[in-house]
């Protein structure tokens, strides 16, 4: 892995250094108060372009268009909930997504699967381990944003989501979150109306560069990119890990997500 990641700068594959304990209670310090962590720059200078370039053209010819209107919750409704409370406005989200079975053999599968940075991410998540997942389609996932296209607001179902960006657009495609809107106790439908209505101060912007891993805790922070404005394309892959051991999809998932089953 020495050739794509800094592991000078993040020695992942030196677990039980000092060095590796401090970058561990770094991120974990970071999780607990910004609900993120970043290791910028992990991609060493070139690779994000070089897997960029590897992936475009299957994104641009056999991608699949994910266009859905959703509300926040990913969710046809909320028992709490009177259908048409502002909190349940609806939403439109447009991407592309090239599935792990498209991309066998490449950069960014290698790295998805390369065991100190499992053993890394469960340390900062407090988990005894995490694993990849069994499901040849979406345990990675590059997303592309073309002009125009944004990941809208959402919940995340899973409690954290790791990303690897892998080319920025010229314009726009920036990550939107709001911490402590809600929280287990208080689903705070009312600020999440707010929030859906323009109408919330306190959203924060990210610019990530190129090459950044994010850990992002989104169960409870509503987050989106922003459309995306001119011809380059924001191209983010999306890592799936789980606690348990060859987690799969069911057909209908498969088919919701990527409109196929196989
Ligand atoms: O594209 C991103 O940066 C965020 C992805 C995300 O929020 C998700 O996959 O749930
Ligand atoms: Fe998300």
């Amino acid at each position: 892995m020495h050739e794509y990641l800094d592991l000078d700068r993040y020695p992942l594959d030196q677990e039980g250094s000092a060095a590796w304990a401090d970058l561990c209670a770094t991120a974990t310090a970071a999780l607990a108060a910004e609900g993120m962590f970043d290791l910028e720059n992990l991609l060493l200078p070139g690779v994000a372009e070089t897997i960029a370039a590897e992936i475009a053209p299957i994104a641009r010819t056999q991608s699949f268009e994910h266009r859905r209107r959703h509300n926040i919750y990913f969710r046809p409704s909320v028992p709490d909930l009177p259908p048409d409370h502002p909190a349940l406005r609806e939403v439109e989200t447009i991407g592309h997504t090239v599935c792990a079975d498209q991309i066998p053999d490449s950069t960014i599968m290698a790295i998805y699967r390369y065991p100190p940075l499992l053993r890394f991410l469960a340390a900062t998540m407090g988990k005894p381990a995490l694993h990849t997942m069994r499901d040849p389609l979406a345990k990675v996932n590059v997303m592309s944003y073309r002009n125009g296209e944004a990941l809208n607001w959402h919940f995340d179902r899973s409690e954290f989501t790791v990303t690897l960006l892998l080319q920025a657009p010229d314009c726009g495609g920036d990550f939107h979150y709001r911490s402590n809107l809600r929280s287990e106790s208080d689903p705070n439908y009312d600020g999440v109306a707010r929030l859906l209505a323009g109408e919330d101060p306190e959203i924060r912007t990210r610019r990530l560069a190129p090459g950044t891993l994010n850990v992002f805790r989104g169960k409870n922070t509503p987050h989106r990119v922003s459309p995306v404005e001119g011809a380059r394309d924001r191209m983010v892959t999306v890592f799936s890990y789980y606690e348990k051991p060859d987690v799969m999809f069911s057909d209908e998932e498969r088919i919701g997500f990527y409109g196929r089953a196989t």
